[in-house]
């Protein structure tokens, strides 16, 4: 039997084995193996194809994957809010189905992708739907985009970004596993596990481990679980944009919103925009900068003062050790104190160290050794 054989027969028999306490742990083993099926079909399917890291390099200080159906009004889109049509031949994109452009914004450079393929070619990894979802695997934000007749087609989206193991809107599972040397598997939990201690131990039998500690830290179901035991799926943070909305009669509207919350989107949440007409890009370029979570610092130059116009552009949670390094160049080695003014410091000037947290639009200077 062919390893996609098997996978088809580990789906069916899930599908048709009711889930309850009896049924639990069973159901952990067939989907961990199912899990680890998949995952050497990928393998055995990119081997053969070439594999690797596509060469897709990344540009700028964030980059976003826009993602929807063929028509949708992508290209359109990038066009309107980047500088695409003029910069895509400087890029190594060659053999890809990706389209650069980079939206500038408060200072900041950030790359957005219009990835096409991923529809017609993904399923399966016919195409460059594989290497589609690769680009998109290493994004920072994921913009959806589907039309206001269309809504449905995020079902279909998701499904087929889940399916790559692109995980959505969710932090990484706290799911810790530490190998030991005997003893068998210990299963530990801060919180009170619906799952059974022994389908926790299935599970990670199935995936190879003999003697292990776990660590659970927060209520996961067998998915997430097994999310947390393979530890290769990416967790992307998303957005969605309705996009024609310049075709829509006022009294449409309600037809639409109730198809976004049917999908728990909240109509408030997702963005309408007309690409043709460039309606509400201001409205979508603001919450992609706010999804990114950028901050700009602007660098004081020892004799130049300020810079306000090209700000070092950082993220949330950042410290002046990361701001060092982004400046590149000996700033490490020579690093004395830092001081700061703005909204992370206590007054103007504040002396600080280097895992001081820096904040947007902070001005920071550094001093360094001779
Ligand atoms: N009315 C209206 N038409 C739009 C809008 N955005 C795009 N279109 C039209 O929709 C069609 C498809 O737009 P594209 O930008 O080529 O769509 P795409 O998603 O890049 O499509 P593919 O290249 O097939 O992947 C074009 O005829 C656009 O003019 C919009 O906001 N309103």
């Amino acid at each position: 039997m062919g390893l996609e054989e098997e996978i088809q027969e580990l789906e069916d028999e899930i599908a048709d084995t009711p889930y309850n306490k009896s049924t639990e742990a069973h159901i952990g083993r067939l989907k961990s193996k199912l899990a680890e099926k998949k995952e050497k079909l990928e393998q055995q399917q990119s081997g053969s194809g070439g594999g690797g890291g596509y060469g897709v390099e990344k540009h700028g200080d964030a980059t976003v994957a826009l993602v929807g159906f063929p028509s949708v009004g992508k290209s359109t889109l990038l066009n309107a809010l980047t500088n695409a049509e003029s910069e895509t031949g400087s890029y190594e994109f060659t053999t890809l189905d990706v389209y650069p452009g980079m939206l500038k914004h408060k200072g900041a450079n950030i790359q957005i992708l219009d990835v096409p393929g991923l529809i017609e070619g993904a399923a399966g990894g016919r195409g460059g739907g594989k290497e589609v979802l690769s680009v998109v695997r290493t994004a920072d934000l994921i913009v959806f985009m589907v039309s206001v007749f269309e809504i449905d087609q995020y079902d279909r989206l998701r499904e087929e970004l889940y399916k790559n193991k692109i995980r959505l809107d969710t932090e990484p599972p706290r799911v810790n596993i530490r190998k030991k040397a005997k003893d068998g598997l210990t299963v530990n939990s801060s919180v009170d596990l619906d799952l059974d201690e022994e389908t926790v131990k299935s599970v990670l039998r199935e995936h190879g481990y003999v003697n292990a500690d776990v660590t659970i830290g927060e209520q996961v179901d067998l998915d997430r679980l097994i999310d947390g035991v393979m530890d290769n799926r990416e967790y992307v943070p998303s957005i969605v944009a309705v996009n024609k909305a310049d075709l829509i009669e006022p009294d449409y509207l309600p037809t639409v919103e109730s198809e976004l919350e049917e999908r728990d989107i909240d109509p408030e949440e997702a963005i309408f925009i007309s690409a043709e007409e460039e309606k509400g890009l201001d409205g979508l370029t603001e919450r992609i900068w706010d999804e990114l979570g950028l901050i700009r610092i602007y660098m004081d130059k020892p004799g130049r003062g300020v810079d306000y116009e090209e700000p070092l552009i950082l993220r949330e949670g950042d410290t002046v050790d990361d701001a060092c390094r982004k400046l590149g160049g000996s700033f490490d080695e020579r690093f004395r104190f830092a001081r700061v003014t703005g909204p992370s410091a206590k007054h103007d000037e504040q002396q600080v160290g280097r895992d001081h947290e820096l904040a947007d639009e902070d001005v920071l200077r550094i001093v360094a050794r001779k």
